[in-house]
């Protein structure tokens, strides 16, 4: 996941290959709160691992359900009915499909055995609306108290005492602002079905009816048959009691599925992208986005638990659609219609405003910012393509829709635009952790980027100038891939030692730098297999990196190794010919210095740290002599390139040298805000 202030997407123009999606966040949650109240142990498969699958885990956690992870399944043994624990306070974070089911079953538990609970969650949670449910609750008899706006959590559930709780009028519920009102009411009421039969009514027209199917589907696996008339009224037959279905299935999300679908359609030219985990036969509602992105041209195949998506029509179709049967996915639509042939307009999307933001507002915002046209009404939303593309820092609301939704305009080049198109900044990208943590790593594995548009940032200069910390840390800020070319020189001497081939034996060592069997992986290097992180590192390595490196033809052999780096979403560089030779297009190129003296005394505190002594005049002979080896070859010299920024970092700390370099690194950037 990445966990940087903000992402910049590359222009990306093409797209293919499999994603497997995560499990469905609403299937996940619900799941989770039935085995929770359930008897036994339920073996819970491919189980979404996401913030909000995490708040409800903790909070049936605390609640005394158990809980064991065992690879991708779960073991839950719930509570079978019984409180273990009469008092907690939960924290749901923004899981709305946590908080409304939690609110309901603690509710019904806590009046008929006497336990007291609190709710609350981030500060959004305590904008998003609750009342209807606490309104139908306190029909029941429950005490639920307010402990902030009314209507809204945080909120105080039960009060130690038990109530008699009246079952006998049917319980009325609202369904225009949240189905999960409903949702919330059906996952807890079986527990008050002891002695007579349950009725809830609805009151208005229910909105997002397949998440009620979804709620249905499942409590039948945990033996429970609603009975159901029309959308309006739901009976709970007498004697309805959770039984376990022993282990269930998490199918993958259908709302995650919309992005990918999208991307086949805007960017599978030449091949599909291909879906597991969820297919056709979905019980997921968003399922039916399908037939909204196939309205707008995407070629869609499919049967159980896959889908492959292409390109159909170019540009899309502009739409004009009810979404309220997929009022997540259809976010992904509003994205989609930036590529399309004229306005699209979303209707009958009301529950957007009380979502992880206001997403009409938010939308609306985040596409004007492209360059789209957006007429925005209370319950809909109109998208007019950008006639110019802007490379534009999208906020994202602390929702991860928004944040995914808008990494697809980065296909702007598909567009009319001249040129290659521009980035897409996306602000605060954990924000995806609720639902798909790892989206961006999934973008990047599918999508192609525009030739030229994956951002490199090159540092060069002389040993021990600080080069591969500021490139270490310049990457992790950005989220961007790090190349240390030295640890391939090193690497090189250290297989040629091996070997046996003689330092100045220039084709063997070429032979040797092309067959290089490297991997990086958690901070190590692996050279065949072997870790060789430590022996790497050692300063007679560099010294002998540095005779392999003047041979032409070693460079040469490694040439291709280091383009290879090159990978969405961007690269710093460490080296001595990064910006010269490697990379001489990179966007920015530093040029690292410190004197001597210095730079000597930072090797020596450095040695010192992995318990080795050295003598400082030792050293700095040493580095003093392996500066005029690398600045005096004949082929990729130690230089700065011409367009190079010089930093002399002596009289500045570490962080003082990333902030200089992340300061130019920002003002090249065709960003407005940061
Ligand atoms: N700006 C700086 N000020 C002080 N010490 C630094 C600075 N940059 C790096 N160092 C320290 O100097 C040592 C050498 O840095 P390193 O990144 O290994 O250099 P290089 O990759 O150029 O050989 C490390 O111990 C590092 O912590
Ligand atoms: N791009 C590069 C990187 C390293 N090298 C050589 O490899 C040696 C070791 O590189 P390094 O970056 O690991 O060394 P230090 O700067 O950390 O001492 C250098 O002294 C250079 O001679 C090179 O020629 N070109």
């Amino acid at each position: 996941m990445f966990t940087t202030a903000f992402l910049d997407v590359p222009a990306l123009v093409r797209a293919a290959g499999t994603v497997r999606l995560p499990g469905s966040k609403s299937i996940s949650n619900r799941v989770l709160l039935l085995a929770g109240l359930a008897q036994g142990t339920t073996e819970v498969h491919d189980l979404l691992d996401s913030d909000d699958t995490r708040v409800m885990l903790a909070a049936l956690q605390q609640l005394g359900c158990g809980l064991e992870q065992q690879g991708r399944v779960l073991r839950v043994t719930g509570l079978g009915g019984r409180l273990q624990t009469r008092e907690a306070a939960l924290f749901l974070g923004n899981a709305g499909t946590a908080m409304r089911p939690l609110c309901a079953a603690l509710a019904v538990l806590a009046s008929t055995q006497g336990g007291q609970f609190e709710l609350s969650g981030v500060p959004r949670m305590h904008e998003r609306p609750i009342g209807d449910l606490v309104e139908a609750l306190r029909q029941l008899g429950c005490p639920v108290a307010n402990l902030g706006q009314p209507g809204y959590p945080p909120l105080r559930i039960g009060d130690g005492q038990v109530h008699p709780l009246d079952t006998t009028t049917p319980i009325r519920v609202r369904g225009d602002v949240s189905s999960q009102f409903l949702t919330a009411l059906l996952l807890a009421l079986p527990l008050l079905t002891t002695n007579a039969p349950v009725t809830i009514e609805v009151e208005g027209e229910l909105i997002s009816k397949p998440y009620i199917d979804i709620t249905l589907g499942l409590l039948a696996r945990f033996g429970i048959e609603v009975q159901r008339q029309g959308y309006e009224r739901f009976v709970l037959p007498q004697g309805s009691a959770y039984r376990t279905p022993g282990s269930i299935h998490v199918e993958g999300d259908a709302s995650s599925a919309s992005y990918f679908v999208a991307l086949g359609a805007l960017a599978g030219i030449d091949s599909e992208v291909r879906i597991e985990g969820v297919g056709l036969d979905a019980i997921q509602g968003d399922i039916r986005f399908v037939e909204a992105a196939q309205a707008m041209g995407a070629q869609v195949r499919g049967g159980p638990g896959w889908l492959a998506v292409r390109r159909g029509a170019w540009p899309l179709k502009a739409l004009d659609l009810d979404c309220n049967h997929i009022p997540d996915a259809a976010m992904t639509l509003a994205v989609m219609a930036l590529f399309a042939d004229g306005p699209t307009r979303l209707r009958n999307i009301a529950s957007w405003r009380v979502k992880e933001t206001d997403r009409i507002a938010a939308m609306a915002c985040e596409l004007r910012k492209v360059g789209a046209s957006i007429e925005e009404g209370a319950d809909y939303i109109v998208v007019t393509p950008p006639q110019r593309w802007q490379a534009a820092s999208i906020h994202t609301y602390d929702d991860h829709r928004m944040a995914m939704c808008l990494s697809l305009a980065a296909f702007n080049p598909l567009s009319d635009a001249p040129g290659r198109g521009v980035p897409v900044r996306i602000e605060d990208p954990r924000c995806v952790g609720k639902t798909f943590p790892d989206y961006f790593e999934t973008l990047f594995e599918l999508a192609e980027a525009a030739a030229g548009a994956v951002p490199v940032i090159a540092v060069d200069g002389p040993t021990a100038s600080g080069k591969g910390t500021l490139a270490a840390q310049v990457a992790q800020r950005l989220g961007y891939h790090l190349l240390d070319s030295g640890a391939l020189y090193r690497a090189t001497a250290l297989a040629a030692q091996e070997a046996g081939v003689s330092l100045d034996d220039e084709a063997g060592l070429a032979t040797l730098a092309a067959g290089l069997d490297l991997r990086f992986a958690d901070h190590r290097v692996f050279l065949g297999g072997r870790d060789i992180t430590d022996p790497l590192r050692l300063e007679a390595t560099g010294g002998l990196a540095s005779r392999v490196s003047v041979h032409p033809a070693v460079r040469q052999a490694l040439h291709a190794l280091q383009l290879g780096f090159r990978r969405l979403p961007g690269l710093v560089a460490d080296g001595r010919d990064m910006g010269t030779v490697i990379f001489p297009e990179a966007e920015l190129k530093v040029y690292l210095t410190a004197t001597a003296r210095q730079r000597a005394e930072r090797r020596q505190r450095q040695l010192a740290e992995r318990g080795v002594c050295a003598k400082l005049d030792e050293l700095c002979a040493d580095l003093e002599q392996r500066d005029r080896r690398d600045q005096t070859r004949a082929v990729a010299p130690l230089k700065p390139a011409e367009d190079a920024l010089l930093l002399d970092n002596s009289e500045l700390g570490i962080e003082e040298s990333v902030q200089r370099v992340l300061g130019w690194w920002q003002q090249g950037r065709p960003f407005q805000r940061v």
